[in-house]
């Protein structure tokens, strides 16, 4: 049987009164990109952190490699590379020193670190800047950056919460284009959120939308958007529904529609924080 690289099964996670994951069952494969969408406050960057290891699993399960987070932390931490929405970089360090600084917390033997390092500036294109300060960074430097302090160690599962948020088009590019290089090379699993539903319908293999802590769809972008298609009767002729109109159509009111899209306010201020 293939194993499947994180397995949620009824997870359930509160803050006080706000059930944030309410009885998410969630399997993602190895080696498929997957997306997980959700209009704000769904419950995507909880369960995130449930399955990063980042908050105990208070009732149900959370399987990475078919190590039970609650009771294998650190087998389960080895496996993965987590890339936060808020800034992991310090901008008072060179770009190699913060890779190097994630070689050490993870464990990357002596001997191998200069040369990990390299390799994983190299990855995501950073090698001709990497002496230089990371406050001297554009923004798409910042997060390629960070990409590659989560691929030092070699995780078979990388983890992106809103990889792309608040950069421009072509740097949103650029991320995405490193981290398909890698995962064509090292075959390694991704799980990403996002809020871009372009980037969800071009990158990701499958993709879950959820709504008030669960996964309410779950496919392909095609086999959504063909789903949504039927239940509204679209004739074989029209173009199909979006995955925005997906999107929409699952979170219904809990979207702004003052905005037309589907920015998170909250992240993009964060990460205009970040990388301003
Ligand atoms: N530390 C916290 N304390 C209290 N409530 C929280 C905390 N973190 C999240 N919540 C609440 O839990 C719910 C889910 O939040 P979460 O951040 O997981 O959603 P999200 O889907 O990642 O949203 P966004 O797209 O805005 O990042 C929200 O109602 C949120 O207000």
């Amino acid at each position: 049987m293939t194993e499947h690289a994180v397995t949620c099964t009824r997870l359930v996670y509160a803050f006080g009164d706000t059930h944030a994951v309410d009885g998410l069952d969630l399997t993602v494969a190895e080696g498929e990109v997957f997306g997980l969408l959700g209009p704000n406050g769904a419950g995507k960057t909880t369960a995130i952190r449930c399955i990063t290891t980042l908050l105990p699993v208070p009732a149900g399960m959370v399987r990475v490699f078919g190590h039970d987070t609650a009771e294998d932390r650190m087998a389960v931490r080895r496996l993965l590379g987590y890339v936060p929405q808020q800034l992991s970089a310090d901008q008072g360090l060179t770009g190699r020193e913060n890779v190097a600084l994630f070689a050490r917390v993870f464990d990357v033997s002596r001997h191998e670190r200069a040369a990990r390092v390299a390799q994983a500036l190299d990855a995501v294109g950073l090698s001709d800047a990497a002496d230089r300060l990371a406050k001297t960074y554009s923004g798409g430097m910042v997060r390629r950056l960070e990409l590659a302090q989560a691929l030092v160690s070699a995780p078979r599962l990388l983890i992106l919460d809103e990889p792309t948020i608040g950069l421009d088009p072509i740097a949103r590019t650029g991320v995405w284009e490193h981290i398909n290089a890698v995962r064509a090379a090292t075959g390694m699993t991704v799980v990403v959120t996002t809020h871009y539903m372009d980037e969800a319908d071009q990158y990701c293999d499958r993709v879950g939308l959820m709504h008030r802590g669960r996964i309410r769809a779950l496919g392909t972008s095609r086999e959504l958007r063909r789903g949504l298609g039927e239940r509204r009767g679209t004739r074989a002729t029209d173009p199909l529904p979006t995955l925005e109109d997906v999107f929409r159509d699952i979170a219904g009111s809990g979207l702004d529609d003052q905005s037309g899209d589907f920015r998170d306010v909250r992240s993009t201020r964060r990460t205009a924080g970040r990388v301003g």
